[in-house]
Formats: C-alpha cells, sequence, structure tokens
C-alpha cells in the first residue's frame, strides 16, 4: 500500500492517537470502557477508526446474502455494498457515538467517503468488487474537528478519484489514517489481550518477530490484518501500536496493557 501525504495547514495542539475498535468487540465495550476517554483527552487528540464485520455478516445472513471472503477481505458486490454502508454508518457508527455521548464525550459520526477524508483506490475489482484502499487522508477537516473538540468517529468506508464509494478493511483503515494524520499511537482495540501465544500475551514484539509468527501459523486469522497494518503504521512519528482487549477499561493504574509492536525492541 502507498500513500501520498497532505501537509497539515495547522500543527495539532495535542499528539494524537487513532483508536481502531474491532467488530468483535464492538456490542461488549462497558461504560468503563468509553470512560477512559476522558483520561486520554487529556493528553491526546483522539480519532476513532471502527469495524463492524459481523454485524454486516448477520445483516447480509438476514437478507439471504452470502459472505465472501479473500484473504480477510469481503467480496463486496453493489448489492453487498448497500448493506456494508447500512451496517456501518447507520448501525454500527451511531451506536459508539451515542455510547460515547452518554459518558458526555461529543464524537462526530463520519464515513471516510464523506468530505473527500479518505480517498481509495480499488483493490481489485474484477476478484472483490467495491473493496479499497486508503490512498490519500484529508486532514484539514478532521484536525479542524479535533481542535474543536470533537472525535470524529470514523466508518471505514472511501471514495476513489471517480467518486466510487468503496468498502475499506477497518485495520487497513485506522493504520492508513494514523500514519495520514501523523499520530503517535495507534491503538487496535480486539477480543483478546494481545497477541497470544500458547495461551500468554506477548507484551513487545517486532515487526520481524511477527511475520515469524505469521508464517508459522501463531498468529492467524483476523490477527493478520491487525500486525500488517500495525507494521505498516510504524515510522519515525509513530513509534509503537498496542494491540488491546476491549473487555476492561482502556487505561488501569494509568497504563495500558497488551502487546506493543515497535520497530525494535525496547527502544521507547
Ligand atoms: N496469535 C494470536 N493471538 C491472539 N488472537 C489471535 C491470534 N491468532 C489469531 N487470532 C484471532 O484474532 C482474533 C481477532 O481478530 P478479529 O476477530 O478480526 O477482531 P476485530 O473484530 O477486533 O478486528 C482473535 O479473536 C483470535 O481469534
Ligand atoms: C473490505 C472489508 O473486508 N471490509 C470490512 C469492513 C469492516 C471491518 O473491517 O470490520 P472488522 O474490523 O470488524 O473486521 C468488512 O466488510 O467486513
Amino acid at each position: 500500500m502507498t500513500m501520498s501525504k497532505l501537509t497539515p495547514a495547522t500543527e495539532p495542539s495535542k499528539p494524537i492517537i487513532v483508536i481502531k475498535l474491532g467488530g468483535s468487540m464492538i456490542d461488549h465495550l462497558t461504560d468503563a470502557f468509553y470512560k477512559s476517554f476522558h483520561d486520554l483527552r487529556l493528553h491526546f487528540h483522539i480519532i476513532v477508526v471502527h469495524g463492524g464485520g459481523p454485524s454486516i455478516t448477520s445483516m447480509l445472513k438476514r437478507l439471504n446474502i452470502k459472505s465472501e471472503f479473500h484473504n480477510g477481505l469481503r467480496k463486496t458486490t453493489k448489492e453487498t455494498m448497500e448493506v456494508v454502508k447500512m451496517s456501518l454508518a447507520g448501525t454500527v457508527n451511531a451506536q459508539i457515538t451515542s455510547r460515547l455521548a452518554e459518558q458526555h464525550i461529543y464524537a462526530i459520526g463520519l464515513k471516510g467517503s464523506d468530505c473527500n477524508m479518505l480517498t481509495a483506490r480499488f483493490v481489485d475489482q474484477n476478484k472483490l468488487g467495491f473493496v479499497g484502499e486508503v490512498v490519500k487522508v484529508e486532514l484539514d477537516f478532521l484536525y479542524r474537528c479535533m481542535e474543536a473538540g470533537y472525535i470524529p468517529v470514523i466508518a471505514p468506508l472511501g471514495k476513489t478519484q471517480d467518486g466510487q464509494t468503496v468498502n475499506i478493511n477497518a485495520d487497513l483503515a485506522a493504520s492508513a489514517i494514523a500514519k495520514g494524520v501523523l499520530a503517535e499511537k495507534l491503538l487496535f482495540v480486539t477480543d483478546v489481550p494481545g497477541i497470544l501465544l500458547q495461551g500468554d500475551v506477548v507484551n513487545e514484539t517486532t515487526p520481524q518477530e511477527v511475520q515469524e509468527l505469521i508464517n508459522n501459523g501463531s498468529i492467524h486469522g483476523g490477527m493478520i490484518p491487525k500486525v500488517e497494518s500495525a507494521v505498516y503504521a510504524l515510522s519515525e512519528h509513530l513509534q509503537e501500536v498496542m494491540i488491546v482487549s476491549g473487555k476492561r477499561a482502556l487505561m488501569e493504574a494509568n497504563r495500558m496493557t497488551g502487546t506493543i509492536i515497535r520497530k525494535e525492541k525496547g527502544m521507547c
């Protein structure tokens, strides 16, 4: 994936953290989890990017439309796209913004396809239909939302140069956004407490180790796009990515626990 960057019109007043909420957890996130955003906001501007794969799959099932995946990406026909938009933007996005509002945290629900926020290109239109990958992130609008005190909550949809809406894997969307907005931190919130190896959480790892774990089958399924996205996002600016559980508060005793992925161990 290659991506061009825009130069921000203004520097944000706080570092940015991008938090990806996995579809596996969204229905199970607790009030304590959402309350953690109060602490995080003291130090960071927050952008939420959410998934919603299970919600899309269950709606497709109710409508008797079959789900088909290739390398973890959902084949998205025109008909499927209608359901993707309905589930992500109509149901899941609204659920997250209202849970945040219950905690008096003001969030603004957006689709990545709004305001040219995520420009995308087709991944493989013949094989996957309306599936895209991000090529450009429009910064100004996001910066303005955050500076005005709102948390952008973004559904992973994008627009191609010629204006077609595409479905983007949420892990890939989150990492592209983190990279595009020059975030300092990227967090993947999921249904496991981090990368697990024989039942134990790996506290810290590197891109090289992660690749070995994929190659030997220790990392599989939905964890693959997550770690690949994490590795893609790492840069001079974004030096660590965390994979954490959504089953408890994000911050406990002022710290987060999970798996940290860094270019080299013990760097920070
Ligand atoms: N080594 C691993 N450690 C932890 N989880 C793993 C590992 N390998 C595969 N997984 C799977 O990845 C899942 C998380 O990915 P996914 O279901 O796509 O979550 P999300 O909806 O949060 O994106 C876990 O529930 C687990 O089944
Ligand atoms: C192209 C593609 O596969 N898009 C995903 C978008 C949602 C997503 O990624 O949700 P999770 O984070 O819950 O998996 C899909 O249609 O399921």
